[in-house]
């Protein structure tokens, strides 16, 4: 057996009395789509940015490819691309400047034209972050994750509050990504059905379902993804 692409075994996270994350183990293998999915306050983003180095883990273990995230900080972010959300971003600077200023962070990073290509962009590239709708500062958002040509990319939110045809889109996008491994974190079962080889279910904190979405299906006695999330945790995904 090859290495997983994304390793976490036994996260624990706790905010004072929150506990956040509780004992979850999971591994992504190299090329595979996992979606983490959970109502709100369920700890995804949490362990998400574990993974990425973002948030320090209480105990357990996270490896990405062979990596610690926070001890390889710098060998990290050559090989993974993150997702950042929007207040992370320089709102006064151009689609284009920003698109320039991440790929000064890589050593070979993918052409400024093929990125905006990907998540249609080109027509903005002289926008400033600001003036851009919210769909299309999520999409710019992606192409930032993939700048450096990752082997491991991690989309928090995928699609939140993109209109259907940019949630087509984005979605194109992500199959395009034929070698790389991706976690990501949808409330949209449609999504995680179309695009996910699995998908972990959260609930407090804790795995309650892990495994390819038609198997869930099968096992939960449901008919739809929608439906196996309900009767995992009690809630429905648009209040997640
Ligand atoms: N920095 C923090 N300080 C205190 N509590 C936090 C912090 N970050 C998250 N929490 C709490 O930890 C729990 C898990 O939060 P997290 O953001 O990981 O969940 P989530 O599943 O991503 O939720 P959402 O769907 O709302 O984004 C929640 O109860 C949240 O309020």
């Amino acid at each position: 057996m090859s290495e997983p692409a994304i390793l976490v075994a036994h996260l624990h996270k706790r905010y004072g009395d929150v506990v956040a994350v509780d004992d979850v183990t999971l591994t992504v293998e190299p090329g595979e789509v996992v979606a983490i999915v959970g109502a709100n306050g369920a700890g995804k983003t949490s362990t998400v940015e574990m993974v990425a180095g973002l948030r320090t883990p209480d105990r357990g273990r996270v490896a990405v490819l062979g990596l610690d995230p926070r001890r390889d900080r710098a060998a990290l972010r050559q090989v993974l691309g993150v997702q950042l959300q929007e207040p992370y971003l320089h709102h006064s600077l151009t689609v284009a400047e920003l698109v320039d200023l991440y790929r000064s962070f890589y050593r070979a990073p993918r052409p400024a034209a093929e990125l905006l290509d990907v998540v249609e962009l080109g027509e903005q590239r002289g926008t400033r972050f600001e003036r851009l709708s919210g769909g299309q500062q999520q999409r710019l958002s992606i192409a930032l994750a993939l700048v450096g040509r990752p082997k491991v990319v991690i989309l928090d939110e995928l699609t939140t509050g993109l209109d259907p045809r940019a949630r087509r889109r984005v979605w194109a996008a992500i199959d395009a990504l034929r070698e790389e491994t991706v976690l990501l974190v949808s409330h949209a079962m449609d999504e995680v059905e179309r695009l996910c080889d699995r998908v972990a279910v959260l609930d407090h904190g804790r795995i309650v379902a892990l495994g390819p979405p038609a198997e869930l299906i099968a096992k939960a006695g449901a008919s739809s993804l929608e439906e196996t999330f309900m009767a995992l945790t009690g809630t429905e995904p648009e209040e997640a």
